[in-house]
């Protein structure tokens, strides 16, 4: 897909991956409706963007994917706004198996949310041009993660909801490609006093990020680039580790 004047909508846009996924859009010729629940990093943010890119090409709108009303809203006002929706980056998410109830609420159930609501922009289907979704996953979306089991159950999920999708909008012909990103530790607020957010699992939490670099965001960013410029890998989820990037292989019995 070539990306100039494409429009994009980041969920979880204000910080981290989000961030970094909306300024290479940016970068890349879109624009870009940021989504974040954090109306006060979205607003700085937007002065940023708005001085390097123009007034024209951003919004920000606050949204919490757990609000259908609200990412309704949110999807409606970028459409008025950009004239439609041709990529989506679900990207919004937190760690915390404290509250790990709201965390599938969030990473699991507010993803398949707002891909249900974007499509019914963005399918064919329903009048929509097509596009690209982008789930951001995890590497535990793939491999499980001890210090974390139900973040590792919710990404399964993402990846699991990411590749059936994208054999549904082959058969239903939506005209809509579904990847799942899968970063490994990415240096981002996310992983700032984790610790105390792994309840009885804390003391496992040491695992491997003493050992590995951390990425940065850019390079998960770039990563997200390959998959929506790429029209060869519908359902891939492509992971991203400190030495490189590798698209994940999954047994098939059917
Ligand atoms: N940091 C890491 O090591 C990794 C992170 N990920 C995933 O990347 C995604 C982004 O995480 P990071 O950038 O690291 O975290 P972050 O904490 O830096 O940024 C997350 C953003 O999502 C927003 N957000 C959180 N809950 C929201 C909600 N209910 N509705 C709307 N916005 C919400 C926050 O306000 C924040 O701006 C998450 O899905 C995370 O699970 C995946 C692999 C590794
Ligand atoms: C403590 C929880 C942090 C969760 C945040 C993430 O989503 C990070 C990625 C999740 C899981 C990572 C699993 C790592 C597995 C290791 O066996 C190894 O494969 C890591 C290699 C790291 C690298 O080279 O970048």
């Amino acid at each position: 897909m070539a990306l100039y004047g494409k429009i994009a909508v980041v969920t979880g846009a204000a910080m981290g991956i989000g961030r970094a996924i909306t300024e290479i859009l940016l970068q890349n010729g879109c624009k870009v409706a940021l989504l974040d629940m954090n109306e006060a990093a979205g607003n700085d943010l937007m002065e940023v963007l708005e001085k390097l890119y123009g007034e024209e090409r951003t919004l920000f709108l606050q949204c919490n994917v757990e609000s259908e009303e609200q990412i309704k809203a949110a999807l409606q006002k970028t459409v008025d706004t950009f004239g439609g929706i041709d990529i989506l980056c679900n990207n919004a998410g937190i760690l915390n198996e404290l509250t790990w109830e709201k965390m599938v609420s969030i990473n699991l159930i507010g993803a398949i949310r707002v891909a249900y609501l974007t499509l019914e922009h963005m399918s064919k289907l329903n009048g929509g041009q097509g596009g690209v979704i982008v789930n951001t996953a995890s590497i535990a979306g793939i491999e499980p993660i001890a210090s974390s089991p139900v973040y590792t159950a919710a990404k399964h999920g993402v990846v699991g909801f990411t590749r059936a999708m994208a054999t549904a909008s082959t058969a239903l012909e939506y005209g809509v490609r579904f990847n799942a990103i899968c970063p490994s530790f990415v240096e981002t607020t996310l992983l700032i006093g984790i610790g105390d957010r792994l309840g009885q699992f804390s003391e496992l939490d040491k695992s491997p990020l003493d050992k590995i670099r951390l990425l940065d965001v850019s390079e998960v960013a770039e990563a997200v680039l390959e998959l929506v410029t790429d029209g060869t890998k519908n359902g891939e989820a492509l992971m991203v580790f400190s030495d490189g990037k590798e698209y994940a292989t999954f047994p098939s019995f059917i």
